[in-house]
């Protein structure tokens, strides 16, 4: 029984967020758990309302997985304050956690800021150094690192700088490099970089991509695979769950939880 914990906001609707990535545990056979740091009211049309949530309750519900399930590994998503990031940073050095995932998330799709602009130093400072691999896309990673990233040579100079800041691995996403017909992901590893390409699929439902993503991350690495095999089985994961997209709602649909396993002929 493997075992991975999600320090995330909850999305109501279901694509993205700590639903995004319970969903993508269970489908990865890995036994999903979560400390919720803030519930948004949330469709496919846009965030409507965000309530964080205290910190000394995300601490509580760290604390609670901790000292009884376990955690094989982890992944952050949205955290909107630098308390919150202070309070998630002091719980994984405390608990000496090293699989940590960290999708720097910023921006929702219809433009909500889910991390306070005064929060981006934080993430950098306090949480980064902790994080085993950090998966920001192209606008995340600017953002991050001050760069502008128009060419892979960018992409790995902006990893540079990211593993400067003390993280192990960074994976660049390309989702939103809409100049190809393309979406590459770079792994830089500090030494070495590998792409991940798949055809850019035309929809526009891709709400919870990135969460999806980084969560088939966290669940490989959970099982004991090296970070490039979780990145080749992450990479799998997102294309099929884009590939199979559900028409929900009327704005950004979420993505196909269920296709991965579909795809492999898995059905109950
Ligand atoms: N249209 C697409 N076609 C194929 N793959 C895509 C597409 N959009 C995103 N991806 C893939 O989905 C994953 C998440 O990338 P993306 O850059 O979209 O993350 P994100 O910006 O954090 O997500 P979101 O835009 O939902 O916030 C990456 O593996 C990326 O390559
Ligand atoms: C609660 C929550 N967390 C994260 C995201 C961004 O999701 P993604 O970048 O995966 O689309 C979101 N829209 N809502």
């Amino acid at each position: 029984m493997f075992k991975a914990l999600t320090i995330a906001g909850s999305d109501s609707g279901g694509g993205a967020g700590i639903q995004a990535d319970l969903k993508t545990f269970q489908e990865l056979d890995v036994y999903g758990m979560s400390a919720i740091t803030a519930v948004t009211a949330q469709n496919t049309l846009g965030v409507q309302g965000v309530q964080p949530i205290s910190k000394e309750m995300i601490a509580a519900q760290i604390d609670a997985v901790a000292q009884d399930l376990g955690v094989d590994a982890l992944k952050t998503g949205m955290l909107f304050s630098s308390d919150i990031i202070i309070t998630v940073a002091e719980k994984i050095r405390h608990y000496g956690w090293n699989k940590v995932v960290v999708d720097p998330v910023m921006i929702a799709k219809g433009g909500a800021p889910l991390l306070q602009q005064e929060a981006v130093t934080a993430v950098k400072e306090k949480l980064l150094p902790y994080a085993f691999i950090v998966t920001p896309n192209i606008p995340e990673a600017e953002e991050l690192t001050g760069l502008r990233i128009q060419s892979e040579a960018d992409k790995i100079e902006a990893a540079k700088k990211l593993i400067s800041y003390g993280v192990k691995n960074v994976i660049i996403k390309g989702g939103h490099d809409e100049n190809t017909n393309e979406s590459i992901d770079l792994l830089f590893d500090g030494k070495d970089s590998y792409t991940f390409t798949s055809h850019r699929i035309n929809t526009k439902n891709t709400h919870g991509t990135g969460c999806t993503f980084s969560a088939s991350i966290t669940a490989c690495l959970a099982k004991g695979l090296s970070v490039y095999e979780s990145v080749v089985i992450a990479k799998r994961f997102i294309t099929a769950a884009i590939e199979a997209d559900l028409e929900l709602g009327s704005g950004h649909g979420p993505t196909n939880h269920w296709a991965y396993k579909r795809k492999a002929g898995i059905t109950v």
